[in-house]
């Protein structure tokens, strides 16, 4: 897993190696521009450099472009405050060539987004909103330096206008800003250039990235039965949303879990014709079964009678992941607050966004502001394992550091892809991972079964949950190299 630091933190790291020679701004002019020629072919290259030391380092780029035999221009919005450092960059560019102080008009080659990085305060004033919309103009290759200008590198928010990149190099160390929220869609291929820096081991990162498998699950024993790989159920599925208990228990079933028993509040189905596996059973006649983790959400409403299964469900005594109208149910009843604070099993909680802010009592926006955040005081709140999903699912649990996960795309926005990964984790901890593990697990193999699949679908339409659930089952199989022997 590859550690995130804050803004604070890089600032700290900053402050360490303030004497360093060569200065870190001349490395990572330098490291920029070496990546830039060795990535793409000499064209003309527009650096555009803002009034901070973002712009510092984009000045020493387009001097080391310049030196390597490529045309550059370069536009620098004039600093309001000139810091020494940043005057020795435009020097540095001045013995070479012009400044141009008005907004940019690019027609062809590279563009360097050199604007803001980690200094953006609040949303990007007129003049800056004006630059952002010149380089998102451009139809050719964008290259942000450190940070896409206007992205919260802490946060992945956007206060107002950004960039939009092609490519991120980022410096010193991975923001976790780049990953979530619209950090994905903002930063394009992120690559870190350490400038030749090893990060102190004392300075906790804030977040961590899953950016390849985190774990396999156990090769399976020859003198093993479907009982060793534990008997689950989804409670749910009441009148007109029987499809998402459906689709869990699939998941869950496809996922390797031995028994799957669908416990569903309309009574009228009693088994399902493609998959004839699983037991379709009561929500009462379920939780009396001997069972081994529990999913409850997918398609429960919020009858009274979905409150009675929730807080049946709460009663038992094995792991439970809450989703969907459970959540909603838990952020409004707080008797059943009060029954996860009391339960001696695991609980995990899978909200998205909307789901988080019901459960905080504050709204999505401010979820999706600093999503790293909301998700640790969910999980302290209710000492949980938590999963709040949205692009770079956060996974994290009381006295554990937070992940985004790293893998999934847009195609994922569709009906009944939560269902099935509540029905993924449901099985990963039916087969013993502890339910970080499983979270972690299962949230990247979801969203690399849906990366896969985009490769030959490359707008990203029409990827069912169903498919997901196949996708992650051959994802599954290959982990387990060892099996029978
Ligand atoms: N932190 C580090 O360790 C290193 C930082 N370097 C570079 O320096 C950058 C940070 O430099 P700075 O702290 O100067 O910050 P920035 O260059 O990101 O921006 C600061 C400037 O932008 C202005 N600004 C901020 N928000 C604004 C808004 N909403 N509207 C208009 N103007 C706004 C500020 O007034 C200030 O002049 C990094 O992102 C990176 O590119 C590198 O030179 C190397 C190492
Ligand atoms: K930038």
């Amino acid at each position: 897993m590859r550690p995130l630091f804050s803004n604070n933190t890089l600032r700290r790291i900053e402050q360490t190696h303030a004497t360093a020679h060569p200065a870190l701004m001349v490395r990572a002019g330098k490291g920029a521009a070496a990546w830039i020629a060795a990535h793409f072919a000499k064209q003309v290259v527009t650096v555009v450099a803002g009034p901070g030391h973002n712009g510092g380092d984009a000045l020493y780029c387009a001097a080391e472009l310049h030196g390597l035999g490529w045309p550059v221009i370069v536009h620098a919005i004039p600093p309001r405050h000139t810091k020494p450092a940043l005057a020795a960059a435009l020097k540095a560019w001045q013995r070479i060539g012009e400044v141009h102080t008005d907004c940019p008009h690019v027609t062809d080659g590279l563009v360097v987004d050199g604007l803001l990085g980690i200094g953006l305060d609040s949303a990007p004033d007129d003049t800056l909103v004006r630059w952002i919309d010149a380089i998102n103009r451009h139809r050719g290759p964008i290259v942000a330096l450190d940070v896409p200008t206007g992205l919260n590198a802490d946060t992945g928010e956007i206060p107002g206008h950004a960039v939009r990149a092609d490519h991120t190099l980022t410096f010193l160390a991975d923001k976790p800003g780049l990953y979530t929220a619209y950090g994905r869609d903002h930063a394009g291929e992120v690559t870190c250039l350490d400038l030749g820096i090893t990060v102190e081991a004392d300075l906790a990162p804030a977040a961590f990235l899953v950016a390849t498998q985190p774990l396999a699950l156990p090769p399976r024993q020859h003198a093993s039965h479907k009982g060793t790989y534990g008997t689950v159920a989804v409670v749910g599925g009441a009148s007109g949303m029987t499809g998402a208990a459906m689709l869990a228990g699939r998941a869950a079933l496809q996922c390797g879990a031995g028994k799957v028993i669908v416990g569903l509040q309309d009574h009228r189905i009693h088994f399902d014709p493609h998959q004839p596996e699983l037991m379709i059973q009561t929500v009462d006649d379920a939780l009396t079964a001997p069972l081994s983790a529990l999913a409850v959400g997918p398609g429960l409403g919020t009858t009274t009678q979905s409150v009675d299964s929730l807080a049946s469900t709460l009663s038992t005594a094995v792991p439970v992941i809450i989703d969907a109208d459970g959540l909603n149910l838990l952020a409004r009843h707080a008797h059943l607050q009060r029954s996860i604070t009391q339960r001696g099993a695991p609980t995990i909680l899978t909200p998205h966004p909307a789901e988080a802010a019901r459960l905080l009592g504050t709204d999505t926006r401010a979820v999706q502001a600093d999503r790293l955040y909301a998700a640790q005081e969910l999980s302290s709140r209710y000492q949980c394992a938590i999963l709040l999903k949205g692009s770079g699912s956060i996974c994290t649990a009381p006295g554990h550091p937070p992940t985004i996960n790293g893998s999934g795309n847009g195609a994922l926005a569709s009906a009944g892809q939560g269902d099935v990964l509540s029905g993924v984790i449901l099985a990963l901890v039916a087969q013993g991972l502890p339910p970080l593990d499983a979270l972690r697990l299962a949230a990247y193999l979801h969203g690399l079964a849906g990366d896969q699949w985009r490769q030959d679908h490359p707008s990203g339409i029409g990827l069912t949950a169903s498919d997901t659930i196949a996708g992650i089952r051959r994802l599954l199989n290959p982990l387990n190299q060892e099996a029978d022997r």
